[in-house]
């Protein structure tokens, strides 16, 4: 083992403890405090800053009596304080905590509670600190302004902060390219680690012998005709064209096989999914598939929520399946989270609705929000093994560049906001609601879901995840065509790009296309090189692009 693999083993370790700590004493601002510092050192700086956060609460908490877990949060950091001054408040001494040899003087020496208050002080500035400097880190720079002018407020002459405000203006001035920053204009979308962390226990094994089988027998429901198989797919990279690279790398993914002959016309796979959302406030949409609802009056099948006002689904059928979701949100209050977004934040809002949605099955289920079968076995497009510091070594490979998405408000106060609406208490269910887990599930919708606009007014307003369907990979002379009303259905071609007759053989992969076939060329591998990770390299762009005909 070489001294950086040591050292990420021990800190893991560490990590490990810390977590341990935090799930037998959940209110104790200063192991999240601790863990930040190992999710720090570890690479994460977005999972510092959701411990940070998540320690800032808890100080607000200390703070005011009349708050929900001031008690549990008062008596966690008292017995913190035991001891001493913790351990990690001395590092750098932002408030003015006397120390003597690294141990604090003790509770008899001193009021109790004014010490208690100080430490809690001392503590929350340590949050600003960390929460400044890791949301610099990922690029949210706007929300690591606000918390160093926070903690600034709090602690003027704060050498740790200032530093991080000199660096918040330089990177600023460095992304908007001048030297006039309006601080409201700041940034506030970063990019972080998109991976499958060395703790997740619940990501399967893709391609096993379990997976597949379960898949399969996903399939027989809803596409009987269709398989799932490991695919070899080229391993797509920006702007690289096959003149460039002869030698395409590949890479191992699952995808859609025809188990017998389809002919053109015939339907293949008809799949609802309740992983289905709107951003429309004020729209009758149905609440659990996202279909325009129908008439209402005599005769009607709309119905309501019999516990709740306002929740509407199509019929008795979409009530039923909200079974698997509602109940966490019932007579909720939580309507009007990320509805009726800014057009600049909808995609946000939708991913964010997505993972309310799969917090709510998650907790109306009792499971795991990583379990659900809905999310379990999808493509999450992770990039395996980031080191987590840069090797100096001349042989060492580039550190892989940072794809997912995040912000403060999408990934850590939004979903914590959504949870504490579902009643669900955010300390004592880390097991569950974790950042890292709501990271991952980000990955995975990113990875695979699909947007609907609304045929009025063009707005992009439905997204879902269909864990079937979104296992068939993209060609630019698909074999599919597909349409997503209240179900999502694929049908085979009557005819294929050059007008020759459609229809699947048996064996045969299902293509569908993740982008519109009737552009040209270079806007088609530019509409689908999100989906895709890169320039789309199948025979028909090839072709087109006159690539690899020479
Ligand atoms: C929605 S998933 C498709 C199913 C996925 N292969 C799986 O294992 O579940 C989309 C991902 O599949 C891969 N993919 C799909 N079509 C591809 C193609 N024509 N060429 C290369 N990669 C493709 C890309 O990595 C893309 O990010």
């Amino acid at each position: 083992m070489d001294g950086d693999q040591g050292q990420q083993t021990a800190l893991l370790k560490k990590r490990f403890v810390v977590t341990e700590a935090l799930l037998q004493v959940p209110y104790d601002p200063i192991a999240y405090l601790e863990r930040a510092s190992v999710h720090a050192n570890l690479g994460y700086p977005d999972l510092a800053a959701g411990d940070a956060y998540r320690a800032l609460l808890l100080t607000d908490e200390i703070n005011n009596e009349g708050f929900e877990y001031h008690e549990q949060a008062l008596e966690a950091l008292r017995s913190r304080c035991k001891g001493g001054v913790p351990v990690i408040l001395l590092s750098q001494n932002p408030g003015h905590l006397e120390s003597s040899g690294g141990v604090e003087r003790t509770a008899e020496s001193v009021d109790e509670d004014r010490h208690l208050f100080e430490v809690n002080r001392t503590t929350s500035i340590h949050c600003y600190q960390r929460l400044a400097a890791s949301l610099l880190l990922c690029g949210c720079l706007k929300s690591a302004h606000d918390f160093c002018s926070r903690g600034l407020a709090a602690s003027p002459d704060n050498t740790e902060l200032l530093t991080t405000q000199e660096h918040i203006h330089v990177v600023a001035r460095k992304r908007l390219r001048g030297d006039d920053v309006d601080m409201n204009d700041l940034p506030d979308q970063g990019l972080v680690r998109r991976e499958i962390y060395p703790w997740n226990e619940h990501e399967p094994n893709r391609f096993s012998h379990e997976t597949i089988d379960f898949l399969n027998a996903e399939l027989v429901k809803v596409a009987p005709k269709c398989e799932v198989k490991i695919a070899e797919l080229p391993t797509l990279i920006e702007g690289l064209t096959s003149t460039e690279s002869h030698d395409m790398a590949t890479n191992k993914q699952l995808g859609l096989f025809a188990k017998e002959d389809v002919d053109p016309g015939e339907t293949l796979l008809d799949e609802y999914s309740i992983l289905t959302v709107n951003n429309r406030l004020k729209e009758s949409l149905c609440d659990a598939c996202s279909t325009e609802l129908p008439n209402l009056g005599p005769g009607s099948s709309v119905v309501g929520c019999p516990d709740c006002e306002d929740t509407m689904f199509c019929d008795k059928e979409c009530l039923a399946r909200a079974e698997s979701y509602h109940p966490a949100v019932c007579d909720k209050d939580v309507d009007t989270i990320a509805k009726d977004p800014d057009p600049k934040e909808t995609p946000n809002a939708l991913y964010l609705l997505l993972l309310a949605r799969a917090l709510a099955m998650a907790q109306t289920q009792q499971c795991h929000p990583l379990e659900l079968q809905e999310i379990k076995y999808i493509w999450g497009d992770f990039v395996q093994g980031t080191p987590s510091t840069v090797s100096l070594s001349p042989l060492a490979p580039s550190p892989p560049i940072w794809t997912l998405p995040f912000s403060f408000a999408s990934n850590i106060a939004g979903p914590l906001h959504i949870l504490e609406k579902m009643d669900v208490d955010i300390f004592d269910s880390l097991a569950e609601n974790d950042l890292w887990i709501f990271n991952t599930l980000y990955g995975k919708f990113r990875g695979t879901a699909s947007a609907r606009v609304n045929k009025r007014d063009g707005r992009v307003e439905v997204a879902a995840v269909h864990p079937l369907w979104c296992l068939a990979n993209h060609s630019c002379d698909p074999n599919v065509r597909w349409e997503w009303g209240g179900q999502m259905r694929f049908w085979c071609r009557e005819k294929r790009i050059d007008e020759a007759l459609g229809g699947i053989q048996k064996g045969e992969e299902v293509l569908s296309h993740y982008c519109d076939i009737e552009l040209s060329v270079k806007e088609r591998r530019e509409w689908a090189q999100g989906s895709l990770g890169g320039w789309c390299m199948c025979d028909r762009c090839i072709k087109e692009s006159g690539e690899g005909s020479e």
